[in-house]
């Protein structure tokens, strides 16, 4: 894809790179991905005290999961091995077909699972060898968007051990396909993303983040890990760090309601206690965990930008990896007026050396909606929503596993 870097008309005046794009998805599309969302199974939620939150996408558990989570509808149980699932090939060939997240009768790969199946199936027939053509992965009939399957077998015991994973079509040519024994398996391990249908079904998130360029210098040119994080009024996140595990690039798209989203800094004097109690925090995205804790943060924000429903916000470099982030858990936001951005002024850019007391809000210009700009620029109130945030990101390195892990293994 053609992709140069987000455009200076998107990048929010402050200290580092942020870009805010408006309306990055319509209100038929945020409508949809809402009640995708609504739709999702309570399991899949993980409750923390002041939020809940689900990630999609990177960890090779994930597609264990899924490969069980399919028997398990289709048949009502499924094997205990902790290898993954040990499947007789037939009900598993079965279950494939009437898997969800097959993107259509006409995949090839679709086709060609229960052939590979009943070939792997143990029934003294001579033993198969795996392998890919090219045309058959990388045909032109199929759209390049995410190419959702990969079967990798694994014979033994008269069984059949298969993982499936959606991968992207890019990395699905059959120079990535080898033979080695009993086993085919992928040498890219992108594969391990595992990213729910319909982020890039209808709308096609992830192409459209790839295209706002924001991921031009990033591992795999588009995001592979979503975290889905659900405020109700009063909720927030506390300010935190997201680790360092991912290239500093994240874009977060808001559905559903406003928030308030705060960039800050720790103080020089690195030895403090700190002054916000980051505590309550996700499992990844922790001070505590990438170094910062013990260090005290500046309570003043550095940057304020308020993330209108539908709305795409890029966080890049400095802001990202230098400092926190985070979203007061508050039921309605107050704007002092006026509260016009200095940023990019020459002067003084605090707002209390300016004699104005409340959040700058550094993308008040660049606001779509007319109640949010008339707030901001004026003084005023929003109520907040229930807002849902998915934060994107291309963690680095998914690839360069063994076979072992392709599969699960980690005796
Ligand atoms: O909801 C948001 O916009 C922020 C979420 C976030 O910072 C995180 O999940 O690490
Ligand atoms: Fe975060």
């Amino acid at each position: 894809m053609d992709t140069s870097p987000p455009p200076e008309a998107h990048r929010i005046p402050g200290p580092a790179a942020a870009y805010y794009i408006p309306n990055f998805v319509s209100i038929d599309e945020e409508a949809y991905l809402l009640r995708k969302i609504q739709e999702t199974p309570h399991t899949k939620w993980r409750q923390l005290a002041n939020r809940r939150l689900q990630t999609w996408g990177k960890l090779a558990r994930s597609f264990k999961f899924y490969v069980r989570e399919a028997f398990r509808r289709h048949h009502g149980g499924y094997g205990n091995d902790r290898v993954g699932v040990t499947l007789r090939p037939e009900p598993f060939g079965s279950s494939l077909s009437a898997l969800r997240f097959l993107p259509n009768s006409k995949t090839q790969v679709a086709l060609e699972i229960p052939r590979l199946l009943r070939d792997a199936s143990g029934t003294g027939q001579p033993e198969p060898t795996y392998s890919a053509t090219p045309g058959k992965f990388a045909s032109p009939s199929v759209p390049q968007l995410i190419y959702p399957i990969h079967i990798g077998l694994v014979r033994g015991h008269g069984s059949v051990q298969a993982l499936v994973a959606p991968v992207h079509i890019r990395h699905f040519c059959h120079e990535h396909f080898f033979t080695c024994g009993h086993l085919l398996y992928a040498k890219q391990v992108q594969l391990s993303l595992f990213i729910v249908e319909w982020t890039w079904c209808r709308p096609d998130l992830l192409t459209r983040l790839e295209s706002t360029g924001a991921f031009v210098d990033s591992p795999h040119k588009r995001p592979n890990h979503i975290i889905l994080n659900e405020y109700l009024p009063g909720q927030g996140i506390m300010p935190h760090e997201d680790g360092p595990s991912y290239h500093p690039v994240v874009a977060t798209l808001s559905l559903g309601s406003h928030a308030v989203f705060h960039y800050y800094q720790y103080k020089p004097d690195a030895h403090a206690l700190e002054d916000i109690d980051a505590t309550e925090q996700s499992p990844s995205p922790t001070a505590a965990a990438t170094g910062g804790a013990g260090r005290a943060i500046n309570p003043t924000p550095v940057l304020s930008v308020l993330l209108e429903p539908r709305s795409l916000v890029i966080t890049t470099s400095a802001l990202y990896t230098g400092g926190l982030h985070g979203i007061d858990g508050v039921q309605t936001d107050i704007f002092a007026a006026p509260s016009l951005s200095s940023w990019g002024e020459e002067g003084d850019k605090t707002p209390e050396s300016n004699g104005w007391v409340g959040v700058l809000i550094a993308n008040a210009h660049m606001l779509a909606g007319e109640r949010e700009r008339e707030v901001v620029l004026r003084g005023g109130t929003l109520k907040r929503g229930a807002r849902y945030s998915l934060t994107c990101r291309d963690v680095g390195r998914v690839s360069g596993l063994g076979p072992r892990s392709v599969l699960g293994w980690s005796r």
